[in-house]
C-alpha cells in the first residue's frame, strides 16, 4: 500500500493559531529559518475558537482552520499534561485548570492537591503531549502528535518556560522544564517531537 503524499509548505506567510504567548514563542524559535513571515493569532485579531473536540488533534485541527479566514495557511498547537494517577486528567483541560485568569501557580497545585486526595504515591509519572494541525485555506490538514515521559515534583521549580514546567521532570533528567534552558526543552520536547514530524513532512525541502 502506499502512504499518502504529505503536502508541501510552499507559501511565504504562516499564522501560528495561538493565544499562548509562550506557546507562539517556542513555535516562532522552531520555525525559524523555514518561513519568510510568521504572523500570530493575537496580531492578526483572530477570535480564539471554543477547543470543543474530543482529542489533542480534534482541537489542534479546529484552531488552525479557524486562522485560515486570514488568507494564509495556519498552524496549531494543542497540548497539556496527562498525569497517569490521575487517568490522563487534566489532559484535554490542562489549560481550563489554570482558570479564567491563567493562573497556572493554581492549576499546579490542583494537580498536587488532587493526587493527595488520591493518595498517590511517587512517582508520579506523567507525559507531556502536543497536536500541532497546518491547514490550508482550501481545508486540506496535516496533523501530527508528539511526547515527552516524565515525572512530577513538588513544589515547583524554575521560571523558564510556562504552563506546568515547573512541575515537570523529563525522564533522564534531574531538573523540571521550568529550571532547563529553553534550548534544552526544544531538543526534547514533546513540541519538539512533533515538530521534527511536521518537518519532515512538509518543511523536508
Ligand atoms: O489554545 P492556544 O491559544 O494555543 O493556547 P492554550 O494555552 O489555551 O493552549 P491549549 O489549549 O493547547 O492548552 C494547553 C495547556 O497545556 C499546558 N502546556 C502545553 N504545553 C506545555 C509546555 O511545553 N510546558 C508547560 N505547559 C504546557 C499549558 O498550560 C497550556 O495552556
Ligand atoms: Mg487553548
Amino acid at each position: 500500500m502506499q502512504t499518502p503524499a504529505h503536502r508541501p509548505f510552499r507559501e511565504t506567510t504562516l499564522v501560528v493559531a495561538s493565544h499562548n504567548p509562550g506557546k507562539v514563542r517556542e513555535i516562532a524559535e522552531l520555525l525559524k529559518g523555514r518561513v519568510e513571515t510568521v504572523r500570530s493569532a493575537g496580531e492578526l485579531n483572530l477570535p480564539e475558537p471554543e477547543e470543543t473536540g474530543d482529542t489533542f488533534i480534534a482541537n489542534a485541527v479546529l484552531k488552525a482552520r479557524a486562522a485560515t479566514a486570514a488568507g494564509h495557511p495556519a498552524l496549531a498547537d494543542d497540548s497539556g499534561l496527562a498525569v497517569d494517577a490521575l487517568e490522563g486528567a487534566p489532559g484535554l483541560y490542562s489549560a481550563r485548570w489554570a482558570g479564567p485568569d491563567k493562573d497556572f501557580a493554581l492549576a499546579m497545585d490542583k494537580v498536587r492537591q488532587e493526587l493527595e486526595a488520591r493518595a498517590a504515591e511517587a512517582p508520579f509519572t506523567a507525559r507531556f503531549v502536543c497536536a500541532l494541525a497546518l491547514a490550508w485555506p482550501d481545508g486540506h490538514v496535516e496533523a501530527f502528535e508528539g511526547t515527552v515521559e516524565g515525572t512530577l515534583v513538588f513544589p515547583p521549580r524554575g521560571d523558564q518556560g510556562f504552563g506546568y514546567d515547573p512541575i515537570f521532570q523529563p525522564t533522564g533528567h534531574a531538573i523540571t522544564f521550568g529550571e532547563m534552558d529553553p534550548a534544552a526543552k526544544h531538543a526534547m520536547s514533546h513540541r519538539a517531537q512533533a515538530f521534527r514530524r511536521l518537518t519532515a513532512a512538509c518543511f523536508a525541502g
